[in-house]
C-alpha cells in the first residue's frame, strides 16, 4: 500500500475540468442511465419516437428480473477468467510518470473466439438467445447498478494509491467530480488491470451478443432474419472483432494513457456501449425494414470505405509510433517536435488531423442506414458519436498543443481540417 502524498498537479479551477465540471459530474450519472432505459423503451415501442411526450420509460415491474444480474455477473466473471488465461502475448503500455511500464495480456481476440464457441454450444443445446430482447431493460438496470458499485469501489480504493498513480485531471479534491472522472489511472488487483479489462471485453463483446439475441428474436417472429438485421450484425461484429484483433493499439488511447477510471468510463464501458450501440438491432426487431440488394450493396460499400479509412489511418499512426523506420511509414513526411517525437504530415494524417474519426463516422452512418428513414432512433448513434468525437478531438487537440507547442501549431497550419476535409 503506497503512502498518500499531496498531489503535485491538483486542479483548482472549475474551468479546467472536463464534461461541465461539478454540474456535469452530478447531472450525467443521473441523466445517462435514464437515457439508456428511455432509448431501449423507445426502440421496443410501436411508435419508436424519441420525441413523444411524456417520454417512454419502462414501468417499475419491467425493471427487475433476477435472471438479469445473474447473467450479467456470470458474463463478467467468464471474461475475467478468459483475461487470466495464459493465451497470446504480453505487451507493455506506455511509460508512466514514474518511468515504469505496466504489462497487459493481449488475448481479447481469444476471448471473443472462446465466447463464440460457448454461445454456439448453448444455441445447439436450445438456449433461447432471443429472450435477451425481453431481458434488455433488466439487464441494462443491472449494468447501471454494477457501474455505480464499481465506481464507488474505485473511488474509495484510490485513496490508498500513491499520488503518482493518480490521473492528472482526476484528483481535484472535489469528491463528486473525482468520483465521476476517476482518480486512479490504472487501478489493478494484482496484475489484473480493471480499466483495460472493462474497455474491450464484457461490454464490447456483450454488444455483439445482444445483437445476436435480436437477430434470433427476429428469426423467431418472422421465420428468418432480415437483410437489414444481418447487415447491422455483420458490420458491428467486424468493428468489435477489429478492436480485439488490434487490442494492443488500445494501450496508446487517451482513455488508457490519460484518463482516470471513474464512473464515466465504467458506465461507458459496461452499460452505455452494450445497450445503446445495439439500438439499431433492437429497433429492427419491432420495426422490420425491406432493403433492395442495390441499397444493401451501397451501404456495404459505405461501411467498407469507412472501415478502410479507420483501419489504415489507425495502423499507420500505430506503426509510426512503434517504429518510425519501418518501410511502410519511413517515406512519410513529418515535422519534428521539441519532445523528440515527430508528427506525420503526409499520408492519412496529412489529409485531416483525425482521419480515424472520419472513418469511424462513415461506419456509424452505414450502421443506421439499414433501418430506413422513417424513424430518428436508429440515427441516435450517429448523432451521439459525432458529438463524442468532436468533443474528443477538442480534448486531444488541447493535450497535443500542451505537449508539442509550436510544432502542433505548424501541423494545424499544414493540415487545417480536423475531421472532414474542406468542412471541419
Ligand atoms: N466507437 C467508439 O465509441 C469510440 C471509438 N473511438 C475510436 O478510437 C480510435 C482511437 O481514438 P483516440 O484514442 O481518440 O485518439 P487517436 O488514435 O486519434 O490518437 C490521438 C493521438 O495521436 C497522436 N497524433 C495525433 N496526430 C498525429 C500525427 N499527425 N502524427 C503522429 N501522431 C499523431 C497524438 O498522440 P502522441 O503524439 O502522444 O502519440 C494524439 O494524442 C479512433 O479510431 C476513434 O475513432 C474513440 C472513442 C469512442
Ligand atoms: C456517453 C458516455 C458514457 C461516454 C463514455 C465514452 C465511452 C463510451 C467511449 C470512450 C472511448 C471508448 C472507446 C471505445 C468504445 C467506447 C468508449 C469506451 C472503443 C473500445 C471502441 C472500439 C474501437 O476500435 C476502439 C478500441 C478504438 C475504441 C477505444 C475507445
Amino acid at each position: 500500500m503506497g503512502a498518500k502524498k499531496a498531489p503535485k498537479h491538483r486542479l483548482s479551477h472549475d474551468t479546467e475540468r472536463e464534461f461541465g465540471g461539478t454540474l456535469g459530474a452530478v447531472c450525467i450519472p443521473v441523466f445517462l442511465p435514464l437515457t439508456v432505459l428511455f432509448l431501449i423503451c423507445v426502440s421496443q415501442s410501436a411508435e419508436a419516437s424519441v420525441l413523444q411526450w411524456p417520454p417512454c420509460l419502462p414501468s417499475a415491474d419491467q425493471l427487475w428480473d433476477p435472471l438479469a444480474p445473474t447473467l450479467l455477473l456470470a458474463w463478467i466473471v467468464l471474461h475475467a477468467l478468459l483475461y487470466l488465461l495464459p493465451l497470446g502475448k504480453v505487451s507493455e503500455g506506455l511509460a508512466l510518470r514514474d518511468g515504469s511500464r505496466l504489462k497487459y495480456p493481449i488475448n481479447g481476440f481469444h476471448g471473443l473466439c472462446i465466447s463464440a464457441v460457448l454461445l454456439s454450444v448453448l444455441l445447439a443445446l436450445g438456449a433461447p438467445l432471443g429472450y435477451l430482447c425481453e431481458l434488455l431493460v433488466p439487464l441494462a438496470v443491472s449494468a447501471v447498478a454494477v457501474s455505480f458499485l464499481s465506481s464507488i469501489y474505485l473511488y474509495v480504493r484510490s485513496f490508498w494509491a500513491p499520488s503518482d498513480a493518480l490521473a492528472l485531471g482526476g484528483d481535484t479534491g472535489n469528491p463528486l467530480y473525482d468520483f465521476f472522472i476517476g482518480r486512479e489511472l490504472n487501478p489493478r488487483i494484482g496484475n489484473f488491470d480493471l480499466k483495460y479489462f472493462c474497455e474491450l471485453r464484457p461490454g464490447l463483446i456483450g454488444w455483439v451478443v445482444i445483437n445476436l439475441g435480436m437477430l434470433m428474436k427476429e428469426a423467431e417472429l418472422r421465420g428468418s432474419p432480415s437483410l437489414s438485421m444481418i447487415l447491422v450484425n455483420c458490420f458491428q461484429l467486424l468493428y468489435v472483432a477489429d478492436a480485439l484483433w488490434n487490442e494492443e493499439a488500445v494501450l496508446t488511447t487517451m482513455d488508457i494513457v490519460h484518463d482516470g477510471f471513474g464512473f464515466m468510463l465504467v458506465f461507458g464501458d459496461l452499460a452505455w456501449v452494450p445497450f445503446t450501440y445495439s439500438l439499431q438491432a433492437s429497433f429492427l426487431v419491432a420495426h422490420p425494414q425491406s432493403l433492395s440488394s442495390l441499397t444493401a450493396a451501397a451501404i456495404v460499400a459505405l461501411n467498407d470505405t469507412g472501415y478502410y479509412i479507420f483501419r489504415k489511418s489507425n495502423s499507420q499512426k500505430n506503426q509510426f509510433r512503434r517504429d518510425p523506420t519501418h518501410p511502410s511509414v519511413s517515406g512519410l513526411e513529418t515535422i519534428a517536435t521539441a519532445t523528440g517525437k515527430r508528427l506525420l504530415v503526409s499520408g492519412w494524417w496529412g489529409l485531416v488531423r483525425h482521419p480515424n474519426y472520419l472513418g469511424d463516422l462513415l461506419m456509424a452512418l452505414a450502421w443506421s442506414l439499414p433501418c430506413g428513414f422513417s424513424h430518428l432512433l436508429p440515427y441516435f448513434y450517429v448523432v451521439y458519436f459525432t458529438v463524442l468525437l468532436v468533443h474528443r478531438e477538442a480534448r486531444d487537440e488541447r493535450q497535443c498543443r500542451a505537449k508539442y507547442g509550436l510544432a502542433w501549431d505548424a501541423y494545424c497550419r499544414r493540415v487545417p481540417y480536423r475531421i472532414f476535409p474542406y468542412i471541419y
